[in-house]
Order: structure tokens, then sequence, then C-alpha cells
């Protein structure tokens, strides 16, 4: 005898749209499309909001609750010890901001990547402080290879320690001769698209902050670094009046002292077509959600060479005839693996099998 069926619920009437723009653990700060911003509590326990979420809410007296979130488009993950955390949702783009000073790290920047990978968003590299001439030679150096795998690396001096520097100086040979792989953008990006950002010459193009601007515009862009590397001072000079749209959040929530450790939302234009989202803290990139196996199909300098493993299981970390093995052994020649870029992926292999 079959059990008989719980009626369905009702459906609730009168919800809203809204778009989460800070979220604050159990509370969290609602955008309608028109009208205020208001403080909403999320109906259960399991319904997780974050930043960039669209929301349907009710409103009750002053304040609101979440009764629903849509689909997300994709969605990141941070992560300590013990937890991992989602923090962010919806977005086109992801601003890993780096500077020539201090002295970035390639293992943060591969997690970076590596999540943007499995969520299918598209990555832009911005290298800051270009006027520290030296120090931003060897970084730019260093990111010559992820320039071969395809992705975008922009130049820039959001706030030269003198203004108007001159032209920068080369930056020696390095994996410029390297092809680059097949554009792995989004067709969206190339436009506008200037020889030397992607795979391009040794020496950067002259760094503009318009060329910067150009790719914010009609998107929704995560940003985030290491502390140090210009943040702050990128947001500043890109968000008109970003105080001002932090202290509406502050007010909204009643308080100051939550909105600078949590991810925010800005909006850069008056039309509301583009978002800058400032996200505090870069070393704890969340992957455990990322089975070890496909690990390779996200870092593309590992993944063409996948196809010549003897195994179609092989992890590439010890197995004979690995196709992943013997591109690091011809490392210097086009198509080649470099010895940290493989160390990246066997800490990480390691590191998601345990969580595995
Ligand atoms: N030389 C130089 N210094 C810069 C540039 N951009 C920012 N700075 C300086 O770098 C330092 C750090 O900048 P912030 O904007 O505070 O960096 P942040 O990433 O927000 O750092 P946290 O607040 O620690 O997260 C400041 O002293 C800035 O003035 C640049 O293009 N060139
Ligand atoms: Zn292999």
């Amino acid at each position: 005898m079959s059990r008989p069926r719980r009626a369905p619920a009702p459906p609730v009437t009168g919800l809203r749209e809204g778009l989460v723009v800070s979220a604050h653990g159990r509370h969290c700060v609602v955008e309608p499309p028109a009208g205020e911003r208001v403080i909403c509590h999320p109906r259960g326990k399991k319904l997780a909001v974050v930043v960039g979420d669209r929301v349907r809410w009710l409103p009750s007296q002053d304040e609101g609750t979440i009764e629903r979130i849509d689909e997300r488009r994709n969605l990141l993950y941070r992560q300590d010890e013990v937890r991992t955390k989602s923090f962010a949702a919806n977005l086109d783009q992801v601003l890993i901001l780096l500077a020539a000073e201090p002295e970035f790290s390639e293992h943060q920047l591969a997690r970076a990547l590596i999540a943007c990978e499995a969520e299918h968003i598209a990555p832009l590299i911005v290298l800051n402080k270009a006027d520290l001439t030296e120090s931003f030679s060897r970084a730019w150096q260093r990111l010559a290879p992820y320039r071969a795998m395809g992705y975008a690396v922009l130049p820039l001096a959001v706030k030269p320690r003198h203004p108007h520097p001159g032209p920068l100086p080369p930056v020696g040979e390095d994996a410029e001769n390297a092809t680059p792989v097949a554009s792995r953008v989004l067709p969206a990006l190339r436009l506008g698209e200037r020889a030397g950002v992607r795979g391009g010459p040794a020496t950067p193009p002259p760094f503009a902050f318009d060329e910067l601007l150009t790719r914010l515009r009609g998107r929704t862009t995560l940003i985030l670094g290491p502390s140090g590397a210009g943040k702050s001072t990128l947001i500043n000079r890109a968000v008109p009046g970003a105080a001002a749209q932090t202290g509406e959040i502050s007010q909204a929530l009643n308080s100051g002292k939550h909105t600078t450790t949590t991810t925010t939302w800005y909006w850069l234009d008056g039309e509301k077509n583009s978002a800058l989202i400032d996200s505090p803290g870069f070393q704890e990139f969340g992957l455990r959600h990322i089975d070890p196996m496909q690990l390779a199909a996200y870092m593309p300098d590992i993944r063409p060479h996948v196809a010549e493993c003897r195994f179609y299981n092989c992890t590439h970390l010890h197995e004979p005839g690995c196709g992943v093995a013997e591109a690091v052994k011809s490392r210097s020649s086009a198509g080649g693996i470099s010895a940290n870029r493989y160390k990246i992926y066997s800490d990480l292999f390691t590191e998601l099998k345990s969580n595995a």
C-alpha cells in the first residue's frame, strides 16, 4: 500500500525580488530593484545566502525574510582548517590583484585560478605597482607561464609613488616564445583586447587604468588579492562614492563594525550594470569540493598532456607512461610544464585526496 502523499506546501505569495549586497552570518542586506536596502534573515538554517545571490523575500515590518534563493550561475568558497563556506555567487569575472611588492604567492594565485576554472568564471590577473620598475619586472616575469596559458594579465599602477612614470623597462626573454593555448576567456573579454595583454611581448604594454575600467564594464567582478597589493586603493579609485556605498550598508545594519570584514557589493555606475565585489582574504580559497581527479582539467598547462597518459585514471604523480610527467621533463619547450606548476598540482592533489 502506498503511503499517503503529503499535500504540497502552498506557494508563498507577495514575494519580492532582491539582490544580496552583503552577508553577515545569520542576516544580510538585500537591495530590491527599486527602493531602499533592507536587512533580511533567511528562513531556516539551511538557507545560506551569499553576496551576489538573487533572492525572493517577504517584508515584515522594517526587516525581511528570505524565502528562496534563485538558482546560482556559479558559487565560490573559502576554507580554513575545519570548514568550507560559500561566499559569493553569480559572478562574471574574478579580478586577482597582485603587486610587484609584496611578493605574491604563486600557490595562492593557482588556487584562485582553479576555483574560477571549476566554476566557469573568467579570471583577470592584474599586476599592480608597475612604477616599482625592478620588482615589477621580476613579478611580470613570474607571471609569464600564466600569460602563456592564455590568462589575461594586465599591468597597472593604481597609485604610483611618482605620478606619470616613464615607460616600463623590458623584462627580458621569457615564456613569450611559447605558443599561448587557444583563448579560454569568455568571448566578450576579447573585446578591447590589446596586443601584449595576453601571451604578448615580454615588455608589458603601458599600464592604463582605463583598460581596467573597460574590462569591468557590464560585468559583476569579484576582486581579491593578498594584503598590501592595493585593493583598497583600487576600489577607491574605481568606485565612485565607495565610502558612501559602504556607509549605506552600515546604515542598513545600524552598525559600522561589520562592513570592513565581510564581502561587499559596490555599483560602478548609476545604471547598475557593472559591479565590483570586495572580498577580504586570499589564502583561504576553498577547493575542497573539487574531485582530485578533475584537478588537471582545471590547470590549462597540464590539461593538454593528460590525453598522452597510458592509463585513463592516471594521477600524474607516479605512473609509468604519464604525459604530464613527460611535459615536466621538457619544461623549457613550448607546451612544457614548469617545475613550480607541477609542484602546485601535486601538492593540491594530495590535499584534495586527503579531504576526500
Ligand atoms: N608604488 C605604488 N604603491 C601603491 C600602488 N597602489 C597602491 N600602493 C600602495 O600600497 C599600499 C597598500 O595599498 P592598499 O590599497 O592599502 O592595499 P590593500 O590591498 O587594500 O591592503 P590591505 O588593506 O592590507 O588589504 C599603500 O601604501 C598604497 O599607497 C601603486 O600603483 N604603486
Ligand atoms: Zn599522467
